[in-house]
């Protein structure tokens, strides 16, 4: 499962565990973006650095031994495409059947993606449904993507950034030890800004 994960929530955990269930899945692996280039560049903020959303990741699954998380597209660098994604984690699992996991939202606008034609042969695709979004295969190659009906959790990462500027509670909208790590490294204050450049080391 890809995604910016600013911060990983209860959304995507639920997603994850149900389509592991539904595809009787060995492993779910969250894969944080490097720069993801839909949320980036003018007119868009400034994305938390990949180390802060890397551990927030590795803290939300650690309890699971079914998730693991991915560096491949922080340590490949720039702008993450999902067809390199694919690529690299079919060299780390060369037997694996690879399924990736997106929401009704990011399948929506999978038509956009680079070399899109080329990723059908790489993964199968399941869209799970979330609040607010249709989901549906239309424009795309129905065998090749599965839809799921998950749990519906009104939960976006965007919603939990501005729950924090505004210092309102995200207890139990993620895990308990994001809460804990989004206040120790004063994450999401708008008065305290995260420059691109700080690490876990010296925020
Ligand atoms: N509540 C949810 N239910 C189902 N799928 C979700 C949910 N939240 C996110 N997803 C899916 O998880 C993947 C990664 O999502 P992402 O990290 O962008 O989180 P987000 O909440 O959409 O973030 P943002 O609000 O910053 O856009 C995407 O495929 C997205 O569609
Ligand atoms: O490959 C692309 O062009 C592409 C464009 C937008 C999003 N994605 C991937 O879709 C996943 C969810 O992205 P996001 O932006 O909703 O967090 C994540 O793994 C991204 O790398 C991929």
């Amino acid at each position: 499962m890809g995604g910016t994960f600013d911060p990983i929530h209860h959304g995507h955990l639920v997603a994850a565990s149900e389509v592991a269930t539904e595809f009787d899945l060995d492993e779910v692996i969250f894969v944080p973006t490097g720069q993801p280039w839909m949320k980036t560049g003018p007119g868009h903020r400034a994305v938390t650095p990949a180390e802060h959303r890397y551990l927030m990741t590795v803290i939300a699954t650690a309890s699971n031994p079914s998730f693991t998380v991915s560096r491949v597209d922080i340590d490949r660098g720039g702008v993450t495409y999902t067809i390199d994604t694919l690529r690299d984690i079919r060299r780390l699992r060369p037997d694996a059947d690879l399924f990736f996991i997106t929401g009704a939202d990011a399948v929506a606008q999978i038509i956009e993606w680079k070399d899109v034609d080329e990723l059908w042969s790489l993964a199968h695709f399941v869209a799970v449904s979330r609040p607010g979004h249709d989901l549906t295969v239309s424009g795309l190659p129905a065998s090749e993507v599965s839809l799921l009906e998950v749990p519906a959790l009104a939960i976006s990462s965007t919603d939990c950034r501005s729950r924090v500027g505004r210092g309102s509670p995200v207890w139990y909208l993620v895990p308990d030890g994001v809460v804990q790590y989004i206040s120790k490294h004063h994450l999401y204050r708008a008065s305290e800004p995260v420059m691109n450049h700080t690490t876990p080391e010296n925020a």
